[in-house]
């Protein structure tokens, strides 16, 4: 039984039931915790000091915010026989097939909401109108720029996406908002309830394999793989401007196809080449090796790869703080560093050596899948801007630090088959610099794009809907639909103090008036994703440190649930040379300069290819990561 220390001043009602539950010395950990969060200290502290209290925050999540929906009834199989990526993500949890795979269910950090709010309360296209929509573009600063923007829409589409029910429904904006909406009334299919066979339980089911195992150009089943595959020398499918090939309907050949854009079939784009290019490396020192075995094996670096940017490159740039900075190479290579690893190997565990090479794979007891919070946290179309700024490329006008603008592209021009079609007139290497170059839009209220609202949605084969969606107002009613809980409730479920007043949340006088008008005053109604995008940010981070704290938890398990960054990832499974692929990528820079050697070197100033590229390079900081202080 938890350890007490429960007067009501220091730790909320419903926290003291959630501590009642733990054990003494994880109670014990919890005050720690909970003492820091109440100083609001962490992010403040000494480098050493930020990851240990992220450890034990992880901690405590693995043992009391992983919930399975289903029970799994798999079976055992030989992982000898299996040891590379299945095409529907079978057979990657050592002793039970059916884990990970296609069409299981999606877990939950939390029990679904508890409050008894409608689900129209207050109505989804108030929220989206009096809250979300954009009235002028805010950006990100040096920060984050588009390919960042769109290397999540790259993830995102690698790891999840809900199955949908084949009744419509409609919502209709409320007389007061309908003259400020796009559409007045829009229909859409609900989220299928699937029963799990376990005491009356549903859930939702993903259409992706939650694993990260770059579904996003592989496929999700044996008939994606079969579209993708040249079925010769292990290579994939890509057209010869560079760009990924379009079938007759002008849908693109890649893993995913639903709702992309051009800077996302970019990335899918580039990631084929680089597994092609895996495929060149092996074929050439192991010309015995079949079109199978390449391809196996090439899938296996290129996901590494991706797995690794953006673990150590991505998310750096998203949480921009030395002690994030510590806390994700940690997860990489462990407390020990690059070299340590990189010499003798992952020999001391998750702390010192990192969770990537594991000796067994980890799931806290609770089988792997990715979560409908995790899914809730990441709604962040708002990094979405409303215009592509093509960039002048013509040779005489290189200037990586001021580069002229061409003209701008707007996004629903780039959006569809119709967009693949622009994205092929415009080309790779101008597409990316352009979207180097450009801030993407910042995760705050406001700042929805208004092309969303009134957007042509896509079906799971990438054919365009005939009923447009107001997409704002859509996230709105799925997370209600979904049982995610409001923001209050979903703080404390997550060991964190609920906010008692709109202070708590914000600064902004402007929003607090219309976040007050929107939920009647009253503060536990206020939507989970309306929270996120109030909340006042950590500096250097770009999402809110309630989401983070889902991506603490989630980002480590990707890792260390996979057979094939933990058991799996050495030699005899991706040859020596495919892992020192792995280990000689360490950002998406180093897979651009692979494929266009002069590229960054033209256009790019910055150190991480996922910031605005005019901007500075990182300043040396002489003084070791570990014994730096409070920022
Ligand atoms: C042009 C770019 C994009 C388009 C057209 C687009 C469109 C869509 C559409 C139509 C849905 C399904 C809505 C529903 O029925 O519930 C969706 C879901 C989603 N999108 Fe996007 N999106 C884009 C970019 C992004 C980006 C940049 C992110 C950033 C993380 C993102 C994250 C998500 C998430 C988390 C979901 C929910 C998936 C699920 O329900 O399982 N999307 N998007």
């Amino acid at each position: 039984m938890g350890f007490s220390l429960s007067s009501s001043w220091f730790l909320h009602p419903e926290l003291q039931h959630v501590v009642s539950k733990m054990s003494f010395f994880d109670s014990f950990l919890f005050y720690i915790v909970h003492l820091v969060d109440k100083l609001g200290l962490w992010h403040r502290f000494p480098v050493l000091l930020g990851v240990a209290y992220l450890g034990i925050r992880r901690h405590l999540h693995q043992r009391y915010n992983l919930i399975h929906v289903s029970g799994i009834n798999g079976q055992g199989y030989d992982t000898n026989e299996f040891s590379y990526r299945t095409a529907d993500g079978k057979c990657n949890h050592p002793s039970d097939d059916y884990i990970g795979s296609q069409g299981t269910f999606i877990g939950r950090n939390m029990p679904p909401c508890t409050s008894q709010y409608g689900i129209l309360d207050p109505h989804p296209s108030v929220v989206a109108t009096k809250l979300l929509a954009r009235k002028r573009f805010i950006d990100n600063g040096d920060q984050f720029n588009v390919i960042a923007c769109s290397w999540i829409q790259f993830m995102i589409h690698d790891w999840v996406d809900h199955l949908e029910d084949t009744n419509q429904i409609e919502l209709e904006a409320p007389e007061e908002v309908a003259s400020g909406c796009p559409l007045k009334s829009f229909k859409f299919f609900r989220t299928k309830k699937v029963l799990s066979g376990d005491h009356h339980k549903s859930g939702a089911v993903n259409t992706r394999t939650p694993w990260w195992d770059g579904s996003v150009i592989y496929g999700n089943d044996e008939a994606g793989m079969k579209r993708v595959r040249v079925f010769k020398d292990g290579k994939l499918r890509i057209s010869g401007d560079g760009l990924l090939e379009r079938d007759e309907r002008g849908v693109p050949v890649s893993g995913d196809i639903r709702n992309s854009w051009s800077g996302f079939s970019l990335l899918q784009a580039l990631f084929v080449k680089e597994h092609n290019s895996v495929c060149e490396m092996l074929k050439e020192r192991y010309p015995d090796f079949d079109d199978e075995k390449l391809y196996r094996i090439a899938r296996l670096v290129t996901a590494a790869v991706i797995a690794k940017i953006h673990t150590i490159d991505w998310t750096l740039e998203l949480l921009k703080t030395d002690t994030l900075t510590a806390g994700m190479r940690i997860n990489w290579y462990g407390f020990l560093g690059k070299k340590v690893k990189d010499t003798i190997g992952a020999r001391f565990g998750p702390i010192l050596s990192g969770l990537v090479g594991l000796k067994k794979p980890r799931d806290h007891g609770v089988p792997y899948s990715l979560t409908e919070e995790f899914v809730s946290v990441y709604r962040m179309h708002c990094l979405l801007p409303d215009t592509l700024i093509l960039r002048d490329m013509r040779p005489e006008n290189v200037d990586k630090e001021n580069p002229a603008i061409e003209r701008e592209v707007p996004m629903t021009e780039l959006i569809g088959k119709e967009g693949g079609k622009k994205g092929s007139r415009i080309g790779f290497e101008q597409l990316l610099v352009s979207m180097g170059h450009q801030s993407c839009g910042a995760l705050t209220l406001w700042n929805y794009p208004n092309w969303m609202r009134n957007l042509v949605a896509q079906d799971i084969n990438g054919e365009d809907r005939p009923d447009l969606i107001d997409m704002a107002a859509l996230e709105i009613y799925r997370d209600r639909e979904r049982g995610i809980p409001r923001y209050n409730e979903f703080r404390k479920n997550l060991l964190m103090s609920p906010i008692k007043k709109w202070e708590d949340l914000t600064d902004d006088e402007e929003a607090i008036h219309a976040l007050k008008e929107v939920y009647e005053d009253d503060i536990d109604k206020l939507d989970v994703n309306v929270g996120l995008h109030a909340e006042k940010k950590i500096k250097g981070f770009a999402i809110s440190e309630t989401a983070f704290f889902i991506f603490l938890l989630v980002a480590s398990r990707r890792l260390e649930a996979d057979r094939f960054f933990t058991t799996n990832f050495n030699e005899q499974t991706y040859t020596k040379e495919g892992l020192e692929w792995v280990n000689t990528t360490e950002t998406l820079k180093d897979v651009i300069d692979r494929h266009f050697p002069n590229l960054t070197n033209q256009w790019m100033r910055c150190t991480s290819a996922f910031s605005v590229w005019s901007s500075d390079p990182d300043r040396t900081n002489w003084l070791p990561l570990y014994l730096r202080s409070a920022p």
